[in-house]
């Protein structure tokens, strides 16, 4: 396909040159350019559609980077990369080396903020604007948060702390989605925004009353920022933003590129903080992704012509499974309840929702109070278990210990995309949460196959008490791990090779590597045995003691190397009076960028060649 008008945009201000009339050429354009590039080489696509007009009005209005552009959560920021010459690595949209799914300024200067986890943007512009009146510099600072977004708690102590921030602009992106339906009381207020007639017709007729008034210049327009406000007060509600300061414009077409490209220039000069709420469809220009946004909202690599519809063949996942699991457990304990923070499809709970509504909450981009709620409904004699997201859980730290550690409450934490993942990169590395869970005296534990899943999911929920962690890969089981059995001992020897000296030792997906290691050295005529934990914290008693005997300890394990599992076991073996020697392979890099699993392995000398290649050297240096 052709994108003449795209291909004129090389630079960033490039988009600046091109007449007004062929903005919506242009638009249709990048959409075309995003639906062949994002399905071909997989990125998050239905956000992305929805703000092509909202993006390209923002670059003819803007002067990047002296004005700074945020985006909340980051994901939405294709056509902004589009248009500050970025087209080209598309090509390797989050692959290794290629261009990152979120923005991020060692890419360009015209990315404000890494970004990729949501609710944050508003406070980090509101930092930026400040900075800027400190420095008396100019420019406009302007964020795109999400209806999703919005319902993330720090929006709101953002919006507390706006201020009169006068070089501020917030763009509400609504479109009536988180990944699933959004909601919530937040997504009723805005959809009465939309609709109701109070808010709307009368709006529009104020102001039209408002802006047909004589000019007797500039002064009265400025007397009628103010007074707008007073008149809205007295004759019509106000929307909650005005009441916190900002001037509110809209609801406004989000794909309306000219009204948009004029509607900002008219904010040229402002007197307060805007919010300008833009109603979008998320998916636009894909009906596919139009009629179903969630499902569209990060794809994979896929053929548009030969699309399964997920809900007649589902795939299996450790998420899939947990969740179905989740259900299953729920038939035979009425006071299981389960929580998810947004992501009810990612988390699995989906079908927890489905057999037992009642017991499911969806609490919004909210993982502090998904926690602390969970806390509360433990403390009254329920059994919650809340899933999210390894990096979502660090938003909740707080909460984790104040609401449910120091009470020793009976809450389950499910700890998906634990470990390592591709594509979204350093932004959503699931390699905290081993330490900061154990840190605490939390236990933890990391099946590495379906069946552990199943078998200590329901162990931890229908015998075990107090706070509690289970975590597991994203995506599916690995072969070499499917042919585990599940003990249901808190550690297994599941490799013994006759007169082995040396010990590796992993756990959950990981563990792979360590069979595979244990083969290459095999075929080194060097015999080694492997150990999988599943309880990873506090660590299995007899572990140490099985351990002592050999003269070697290699521990592989994809989470940060400081506080990490393999730490506390060299330290307790060392404790226990062990002399051997212990390599410790572990994440060194707290910037693990997007690459495929295989690779990030690789590069933080966790996969098999690694291990292998460290117990040869390590065995040539010890003549062992
Ligand atoms: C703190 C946090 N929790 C959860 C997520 C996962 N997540 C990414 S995008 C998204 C939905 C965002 O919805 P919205 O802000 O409305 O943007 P849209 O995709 O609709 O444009 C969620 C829940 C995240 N990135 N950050
Ligand atoms: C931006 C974001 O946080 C999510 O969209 C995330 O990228 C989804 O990841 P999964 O594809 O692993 O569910
Ligand atoms: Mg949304």
């Amino acid at each position: 396909m052709a994108y003449p008008l795209l291909e004129r945009i090389q630079a960033p201000g490039d988009v600046k040159l091109l007449a007004e009339n062929d903005l919506p050429q242009l638009c249709e354009e990048i959409r075309q350019f995003l639906i062949q590039s994002v399905t071909s080489t997989g990125g998050h696509l239905s956000s992305n559609l929805g703000v092509v007009e909202l993006t390209v009005a923002l670059h003819r209005t803007l002067d990047l980077p002296q004005d700074k552009l945020l985006f909340d959560v980051g994901h939405q920021c294709y056509t902004h990369k589009l248009l500050t010459g970025r087209r080209n690595g598309f090509a390797a949209l989050r692959q290794k080396e290629g261009i990152s799914g979120f923005p991020n300024p060692k890419e360009s200067d015209c990315d404000t903020f890494v970004a990729g986890h949501g609710s944050a943007a508003l406070s980090t512009a509101i930092g930026i604007a400040r900075a800027k009146k400190i420095k008396q510099e100019p420019g406009k600072v302007v964020v795109i948060v999400g209806d999703g977004a919005f319902t993330g708690g720090m929006v709101y102590e953002g919006m507390n702390n706006v201020s009169k921030l006068n070089n501020l602009i917030v763009i509400l992106n609504d479109n009536k989605m988180s990944i699933s339906k959004n909601v919530g009381q937040m997504a009723n207020y805005l959809t009465k925004l939309r609709t109701d007639p109070k808010y709307f017709h009368a709006k529009a007729q104020m102001e039209t009353m408002l802006d047909s008034i004589p000019v007797i210049g500039d002064t009265l327009v400025r007397a009628l920022q103010g007074g707008k406000q007073l008149v809205r007060r007295g004759i019509y509600h106000s929307t909650m933003f005005e009441e916190m300061g900002f001037q509110y414009i809209g609801p406004v077409d989000g794909h309306d590129v000219i009204m948009l490209e004029q509607m900002l220039n008219n904010l040229r000069e402002q007197f307060a903080p805007i919010f300008l709420h833009v109603v979008t469809q998320k998916g636009k220009g894909l009906k596919q992704a139009e009629e179903n946004p969630g499902e569209f909202h990060a794809v994979s690599s896929i053929d548009l012509n030969h699309l399964t519809d997920p809900e007649l063949s589902p795939k299996d996942s450790f998420s899939t499974i947990f969740g179905s699991t989740l259900a299953e457990l729920g038939k035979e304990e009425p006071r299981l309840c389960a929580i998810t923070a947004a992501m009810k499809y990612g988390t699995g709970l989906n079908f927890f929702k489905h057999a037992h509504p009642e017991r499911f909450f969806d609490v919004g981009m909210a993982e502090e109070h998904a926690v602390s709620f969970s806390a509360g409904l433990a403390s009254q004699g329920l059994l919650p278990v809340v899933a999210i997201y390894s990096t979502f859980f660090q938003r909740a730290y707080d909460q984790i210990i104040h609401d449910v550690n120091l009470m020793k409450l009976n809450v389950l934490f499910a700890v998906d995309r634990a470990g390592l993942v591709p594509g979204d990169g350093e932004t959503h590395q699931g390699i905290y949460d081993t330490a900061f869970f154990s840190q605490i005296g939390i236990p933890v534990y990391a099946p590495a196959n379906y069946e552990e899943l199943k078998y200590w999911l329901r162990y931890l929920v229908m015998e075990a008490r107090g706070p509690r962690a289970i975590r597991y890969a994203r995506g599916e089981q690995k072969p070499a791990l499917e042919a585990l059995p599940c003990t249901g001992n808190a550690y297994d020897k599941i490799e013994s090779r006759e007169g082995a000296r040396i010990a590796l030792v992993s756990y959950g997906a990981q563990t792979e590597e360590i069979i595979a290691a244990c083969d290459l050295l095999q075929q080194k005529q060097l015999a080694t045995d492997c150990f999988k934990l599943v309880r990873l914290y506090p660590l299995p008693e007899e572990i140490c003691e099985a351990l002592r005997s050999y003269d070697m300890v290699l521990f592989a394990e994809d989470s940060i190397r400081t506080g990490s599992i393999g730490e506390q076991l060299c330290f307790a073996l060392h404790q226990a009076g062990w002399k051997g020697d212990y390599l410790l392979h572990a994440v060194d890099n707290t910037h693990l960028l997007h690459a495929n699993v295989p690779q990030l392995r690789r590069d933080q000398g966790l996969d098999a060649a690694a291990l292998a290649a460290d117990v040869l050297a390590r065995v040539k240096e010890k003549q062992i």
